[in-house]
């Protein structure tokens, strides 16, 4: 044993320090034990991250936007809008309530159940349908028989007292619920509270209330985030580019818009100017 080891624990001590660990530790054999293996494996460490970092990035980024990214839903019950937006490449799922159903004229109850069925047919995603019940058995009914439709299906409940209630039956029981017409943080925290798979608070409504809509997002988006709820925040009622920017720069998990919000998003003046130039120039060269 090392003379101050055995110093500091006395030497009339019973308690004997193994030979090897003092030696390695005080006597600095540390690295004559560990030394040519703890080299050599670093450096296949090394080598093998140094090979394959570009695929760990390529791993992470795919992670990354799967997990994190903002997914941008369709809010139409237009079969072609959702066809064309699937076929642009970058929809994650649709929104409807039943004033969109209403606006492509499907009514009845078996031509409603078709209706999701052709949609959740076009998306890869989620696809919310809406309760009509405003009493809890009337929502549990409702939503049982929408969720047999397909398992894209999202039961959306409006935030009532019994709409909570509903939330929280079906969190219990696993299936995915979207509480909407949300325009207060309290009432996001109460659906977050009631285990809501989305909430839909809706900005556009709140901005023509002179009311800040994206205040909300940003609102509910930090209470979420200070106590790890799971629930996503899924921004509704957005109206144009600007809104998706917003949400986008504060993090929302989702946003929904009409088709033409999202196709704004590819328009630029310079776009077209600067192609009509590159094509022009390459007709007056290959002409
Ligand atoms: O204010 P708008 O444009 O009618 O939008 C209402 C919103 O309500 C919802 O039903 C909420 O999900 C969406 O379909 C839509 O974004």
């Amino acid at each position: 044993m090392s003379l101050s080891l055995q110093r500091q624990i006395g030497t009339t001590s019973s308690f004997r320090i193994p030979q090897v660990l003092t030696e390695a530790r005080v006597g600095g054999r540390c690295g004559e034990i560990l030394g040519l293996p703890f080299f050599v494996s670093s450096l296949f460490i090394f080598a093998f991250l140094f090979a394959f970092h570009k695929r760990f990035l390529l791993l992470w980024n795919i992670l990354n936007h799967s997990i994190f990214a903002m997914k941008f839903f369709i809010d139409t019950a237009n079969l072609k809008e959702i066809q064309e937006a699937h076929l642009l490449g970058v929809l994650d799922g649709v929104t409807t309530n039943p004033s969109l159903m209403a606006k492509e004229g499907i009514t009845g109850k078996d031509n409603i159940m078709r209706h999701y069925k052709a949609i959740c047919d076009i998306v890869d995603g989620d696809v919310s349908a809406e309760v009509i019940s405003t009493d809890l058995e009337g929502m549990i009914r409702e939503g049982e028989e929408l969720i047999e439709i397909d398992e894209k299906i999202v039961v959306k409940i409006p935030m009532i007292k019994d709409g909570v209630k509903a939330l929280k039956y079906f969190s219990g029981k696993g299936v995915r619920t979207n509480c909407t017409l949300i325009f207060s943080a309290g009432q996001a925290l109460l659906a977050a509270k009631a285990g809501a798979t989305y909430v839909s608070p809706f900005i556009g409504r709140l901005d023509d209330i002179s009311t800040d809509g994206i205040a909300l997002i940003e609102q509910i988006l930090t209470i979420y985030r200070n106590y790890g709820y799971e629930t996503q925040v899924l921004a509704a009622s957005v109206r144009h580019p600007m809104h998706i920017l917003q949400c986008a720069e504060l993090g929302a998990d989702v946003m929904t818009g009409p088709l033409s919000a999202i196709e704004a998003l590819l328009k630029h003046p310079l776009t077209d100017i600067g192609l009509a130039k590159f094509l022009s120039d390459y007709q007056k060269g290959n002409s």
